[in-house]
């Protein structure tokens, strides 16, 4: 929309326009009344104190196209956790001044822009930042008006009537003084903000229409014509919100969606740059906040940054920088007590100890009061009536947000009546746990319980205590949207010994014994067995950490690094533990393959958050069906998924999977570029699916592998027809090999033949079965001498030169090695050469009835015990596929096979299988499948 200040000018001398004009000199006064109301940045400052400019601040923040307006229930402090472990690279992004422009290349004309972002993320500060920019002809000056609404203030106008340039004229009286009645020939753009504070009926079926701007109706059926062009077709709309109420705006009348990601690494340091001229004390904070993973992932939220800086340019200007906070409960302790502070410097003159004074005190007791009533009710932003309902005083709260301008806001909004809020909702939820905690210390009361139960009379403060820990534990986990989560971690952080005593002075005596803590985090992991969502468990994590137990999260951990993980053994507990662990660490989320945990069904079920926030995910071989389909299908559709790449070869999905998998890949919000499907039993079906939601979602796929299936003449047509429309970006589309041979279930599609190398034999082992099964015995045989047999180890190769994908199964008894090896590199004189001890050949040690262990190139991995005791068969299973370099091991039981171990590498000489048969009365014998 922007265009040079030159060009304006020479488009209103064409026109000999004068200064005098009205909308010239309307457009003139508006922008003086908006840099006079928009300067000063949006931070409250205590009343009195030098407010801050907003140019001066204002960090940029980051804004990618696409976001998409689904309904997000998730709290933002969750979402921007999953936000943060995300790339920034392959995201489109979108300059601020910029917004109706889109992503660079983007041609489309673009009415109206919806905005979305989580609390406190910066949308507010951007809408006016956009707007004083414009008012101080620095950007977009081909704009001649703007106009900029926010919902809290069209709220109050809930029962009048207008027309829309009434409307206009009410919030900005300077286009009323002008007489301007006309918007339909000048550039106008109506911004509004919040529409998740909307309490107007938005209602886009059954609002009539209007299309004269001078018509009177109610508010809201203004708002929806705007939206759907009819009242002023060319003007433009931007629309920001909180990703929870986007979807109040169907997408039909949405050119462009974008979001506010707030800062990325650089933009936060750069956040606190701006913030300490003083070099050293920024450098300090920027490290803290490196060094704690909870503060690094919350500073991707401005309004956070704002509170962690004001908590730490206190405690370092205090020399008190050893103990910078680091668990959130702790983080938030010290930000009202910064308050505190500096409300007794205020009426004091001095800081003296001890900080708190009856009316601080109070403030917090009444605040705390109001921020738990209204997060159990779901409110954000309280009007006057909803401040008296709670029994405050409309007076005392002015003075409350007067005094504790970070904690409690009142908004004038840009125009009109007062409202409040908290200046985040974790700061509400804070408070509201502090209220709880203080109700239930200071005077035994818990106010989490319904109703009282008499027997809670008769037992001692130990019992009340946990009783009252428990209750709040269980009355979060019953909350449908997690409402409470926050709440939780905030109350069970503030029952450690170390943070009440920071608030010393606000607590008349200690509420928790560490025996009761305890007792909590049992209670917590015996919860954690339940079965819970991902959500809810990672929540309970994270109440964990605030009580300062990492128990389980240290268990996996040391599992992990071991290599000693069994996963049919984990606890759902361990489980969660697992999906923590690898959400918190970057290093784990750019692959994810599944057969590192366990290649099964259950396992995938249970690792879904990790898949959804991975950008390759390696599902192969897994035993999957359509049940991973289906789950996967949801990965695909949800907002935040960050899959680009998938394998799912081999794996029985069949061409029901694939309808299931193709309602994801269908979803606009499916990312996927490269997909394989690779040995998965589909038929002409199945590809009718994929094509139809390929080509209703053509952007995306630019390999699809359906190699080793039976597409039929038809598929194969169909798919290479999308393949040469312009619109599919597909580079490669594999249907090769392709026949009714591959519809066989399982790796047994790939069955070879193997023959044994007689030349090889060594001359300990005896050949029956018709050369199908080798013996260890003590008799020599008189083989003939050969330079392929083996001297020393009693070994033996096969002639099946490997090529492709090959699957064979053997059956072991005694102690033996089942190897793959390069045939040439083997070595005349076999007396160092046993399989799996050189880089030549990879092996797998079988002994007394079970797989031992895998080797290569003299490392040796143990199997774990789980997998080789689950089944009684002694047939092991090998595949290898030559081209992907992959080379697993399986133990069969009756029709399944058991992952044991796969090799990756790069094959670059010519495979052949190979046994050692170790001791006196082993064998192995080759099994037909
Ligand atoms: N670009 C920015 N530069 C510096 N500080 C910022 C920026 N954006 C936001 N902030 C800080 O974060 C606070 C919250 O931002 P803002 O009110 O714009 O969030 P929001 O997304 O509108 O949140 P909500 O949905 O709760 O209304 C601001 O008061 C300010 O302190």
């Amino acid at each position: 929309m922007e265009k040079p200040t030159e060009h304006r000018q020479m488009d209103n001398s064409t026109q000999e326009a004068s200064p005098t004009d009205g909308p010239l000199k309307c457009e003139s006064e508006l922008k003086s009344k908006l840099k006079r109301e928009l300067r000063c940045a949006f931070e409250a400052s205590a009343k009195g104190e030098s407010p801050t400019l907003l140019n001066l601040i204002y960090t940029d923040l980051y804004i990618i196209e696409g976001g998409t307006a689904e309904v997000n229930d998730e709290h933002e402090v969750r979402q921007i956790e999953m936000v943060s472990r995300k790339s920034d690279r392959q995201e489109k992004t979108v300059r601020q001044d910029k917004i109706f422009k889109g992503s660079p290349g983007r041609e489309e004309p673009i009415r109206t822009v919806l905005t979305m972002g989580v609390a406190g993320i910066g949308k507010t500060v951007l809408t006016q930042k956009y707007t004083l920019d414009w008012a101080e002809d620095k950007a977009n000056q081909d704009i001649q008006f703007i106009f900029l609404f926010t919902f809290r203030e069209l709220n109050l106008l809930k029962e009048k009537t207008f027309s829309l340039v009434e409307l206009v004229h009410h919030f900005f009286t300077e286009t009323k003084e002008s007489g301007i009645c006309s918007f339909e020939d000048v550039q106008v753009l109506f911004i509004f903000d919040g529409l998740d504070e909307c309490r107007l009926p938005l209602d886009f079926n059954n609002t009539k229409i209007l299309t004269d701007p001078r018509e009177s109706t109610s508010v809201h059926v203004l708002l929806i014509n705007l939206v759907k062009g009819h009242l002023l077709p060319s003007a433009h709309l931007w629309i920001t919100t909180r990703p929870a109420a986007a979807n109040q705006i169907p997408p039909q009348f949405v050119d462009m969606v974008t979001e506010v990601r707030g800062f990325n690494d650089r933009q936060k340091d750069e956040y606190f740059w701006k913030r300490f001229r003083d070099e050293e004390q920024a450098s300090i904070i920027i490290s803290h906040i490196l060094l704690s993973e909870n503060l690094h992932i919350m500073c991707r939220i401005p309004v956070f940054c704002l509170i962690t800086a004001t908590v730490l340019e206190c405690l370092t200007i205090n020399n008190e920088s050893r103990d910078l906070p680091k668990s959130l409960t702790e983080l938030y302790i010290h930000f009202m007590m910064v308050q505190v502070r500096l409300q007794k410097v205020k009426d004091q003159g001095s800081e003296t100890d001890p900080p708190w004074s009856p009316d601080s005190r109070k403030m917090v007791e009444v605040l705390g009061k109001l921020a738990f009533d209204q997060l159990q009710k779901g409110n954000l932003i309280f009007y006057e009536s909803d401040l008296t309902e709670c029994g405050i005083d409309i007076r005392a709260a002015s003075v409350y947000s007067g005094v504790f301008t970070q904690i409690f806001r009142e908004e004038r909004g840009l125009y009109q009546d007062k409202v409040f809020c908290f200046v985040h909702l974790s700061v509400q939820e804070f408070l509201a746990a502090l209220h709880v905690s203080l109700t239930f210390i200071n005077s035994g009361v818990n106010l989490l319980e319904e109703k009282k139960s008499w027997s809670f009379k008769l037992f001692g403060i130990k019992h009340k205590q946990k009783v009252f820990y428990q209750s709040a534990v269980d009355k979060a986990l019953q909350s449908p949207n997690g409402h409470l989560d926050l709440f939780l971690r905030f109350l069970l952080g503030l029952s450690l010994q170390t943070n009440q005593t920071l608030l010393r002075g606000l607590l008349t005596q200690t509420g928790s014994s560490s025996q009761t803590n305890q007792d909590t985090v049992q209670y917590i992991k015996k919860k954690l067995n339940e079965n819970l969502s991902t959500e809810k468990s990672l929540n309970l994590f994270h109440c964990l950490n605030e009580l300062n137990d990492c128990s389980l999260v240290v268990e996996i951990q040391q599992a992990l690094r071991s290599g000693s993980l069994s996963p049919d053994k984990l606890s759902p507990a361990q489980w969660t533990a697992l999906v923590f662990i690898l959400l918190s660490s970057e290093n784990y989320l750019d692959v994810f393959d599944l057969k590192k945990y366990s290649a099964s069904e259950e396992a995938l079920l249970r690792l879904l958050p990790v898949v959804k926030a991975s950008k390759k995910v390696i599902l192969n071989d897994c035993q999957l069906s359509e049940k991973s389909c289906e789950a996967l299908s949801l990965v695909f559709s949800s907002q935040s998924n960050s899959v680009r790449e998938l394998d799912l070869s081999n794996n029985d999905l069949k061409d029901s999977g694939v309808k299931l998998l193709s309602v994801g890949v269908k979803n606009p919000r499916c990312k996927l570029e490269t997909l394989s499907l690779s040995g998965c039993l589909i038929t002409e079906q199945g590809c009718t699916y994929l094509a139809s939601a390929l080509s209703s979602n053509p952007s995306r796929l630019k390999e699809l592998n359906l190699s080793y299936n039976h597409p039929g003449d038809s598929g194969t047509r169909m798919l290479s027809a999308l393949q040469n429309d312009p619109q599919w970006r597909l580079e490669a589309l594999r249907v090769e090999p392709a026949g009714v041979q591959w519809l066989r279930p399982g790796l047994r599609k790939y069955s070879c033949q193997l023959t044994i190398d007689t030349n090889t034999v060594h001359k300990n082992l005896k050949l029956s079965d018709n050369n199908r099964k080798v013996t260890h015995v003590e008799e020599v045989h008189s083989y003939p001498d050969h330079p392929d047999r083996f001297y020393f180890y009693h070994q033996l190769l096969c002639r099946n030169d490997l090529t492709g994908r090959c699957f064979w199964e053997v059956e072991c008894r005694g102690t033996v090695n089942v190897a793959v090896i390069y045939k040439a590199g083997r070595i005349q004189d076999d007396f160092e050469y046993v399989f799996g001890v050189n880089d030549q050949s990879w092996s797998l040690f079988f002994s007394d009835d079970a797989p031992r262990s895998v080797c290569h190139s003299e490392k040796e991995m143990s199997i774990s015990s789980s997998s080789s005791s689950s089944s009684v068969s002694n047939r092991v299973g090998v595949y290898v596929d030559c081209p992907a370099g992959t080379l697993s091991f399986y133990r069969v039981s009756s029709d399944t096979l058991i992952h044991l171990h796969t090799f990756n590498t790069t094959f670059t000489e010519h495979l052949y299988p190979g046994f050692t048969v170790w001791s006196p009365g082993s064998s192995i014998s080759l099994c037909e499948v």
